[in-house]
């Protein structure tokens, strides 16, 4: 079965724009699980344009499902990691100006670095996944650094979705089965809707989860948040 993990990173920017608490990230958070969201994911970015370093620390206290936490592995993310211990944590290359996720690690390059980082991470009990592109020499950088699963970044495939499915997901059933031959669990996130979803679903069959935000807060607003979430958990059933 691959799990739904709901980012509310956008809730928090929709919060953020009157700098009030509305909307409630905490209230997203229950909502969405309540909705049948298996997992809560949030990416507390250093600017804390969105999901703030105190969000995640009101977020642990009700988050009953996984709780996904991403970033780039600085000391800020480590302290928070180290006093959440959350399920997961996925670590992104990001710049602390990027605008949003743009690529994966090179574990290859930043082997030593990921290594260390990886074995503290474990040692506070918490999953790590580490954020990739579809390339399996990266899947297997991130085998050698002990990581607990990938993060397959998607945005490529939602580019080139539409005009040519089957070419856009030929890397990531690559990627995939090259994770699967070395025991990594496969995640998969960015710019996933629900045009694209199912198709990335049926080609990857071992998917573990995915973790979706801005397309899905985004459909929430005219369709509402039960509606959505239920929309992507059916994209995901095998049986559909
Ligand atoms: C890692 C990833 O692809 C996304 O979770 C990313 O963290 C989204 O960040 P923004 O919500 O800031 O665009
Ligand atoms: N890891 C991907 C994620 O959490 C959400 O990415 P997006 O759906 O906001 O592009």
């Amino acid at each position: 079965m691959t799990k739904l993990s709901v980012n509310i990173n956008k809730i928090a920017t929709l919060r953020n724009s009157r700098g009030e608490g509305k909307p409630s990230v905490v209230k997203a958070a229950i909502d969405s699980e309540r909705f049948g969201a298996q997992g809560i994911t949030v990416h507390p970015r250093p600017d804390e344009r969105h999901i703030t370093k105190q969000d995640v620390y009101d977020l642990t206290e009700v988050v009953t499902t996984e709780f996904n936490i991403e970033g780039y592995p600085d000391q800020r993310f480590m302290d928070i990691v180290k006093d959440v211990k959350p399920a997961q944590a996925t670590l992104v290359p990001d710049a602390p100006d990027a605008i949003t996720s743009n690529a994966g690690w090179d574990t290859v390059k930043h082997e030593t670095y990921l290594k260390e980082i990886v074995e503290k991470l474990k040692s506070f009990g918490t999953r790590v996944s580490i954020f990739v592109d579809p390339d399996p020499i990266m899947v297997e950088g991130a085998y050698k650094i002990g990581a607990d699963r990938i993060e397959l970044y998607t945005e490529p495939y939602a580019k080139n979705y539409s005009e040519d499915k089957d070419a856009a997901v030929k890397p990531y059933i690559f990627a995939a089965n090259k994770a699967k031959e070395l025991g990594l669990g496969i995640n998969a996130g960015h710019d996933l809707d629900l045009e694209n979803l199912r198709f990335l679903k049926q080609s990857l069959p071992q998917l573990d989860e995915v973790s979706i935000g801005h397309a899905l807060i985004s459909d929430a607003i005219y369709l509402g948040l039960d509606n959505t979430i239920n929309l992507y958990l059916q994209q995901l059933r095998e049986e559909d």
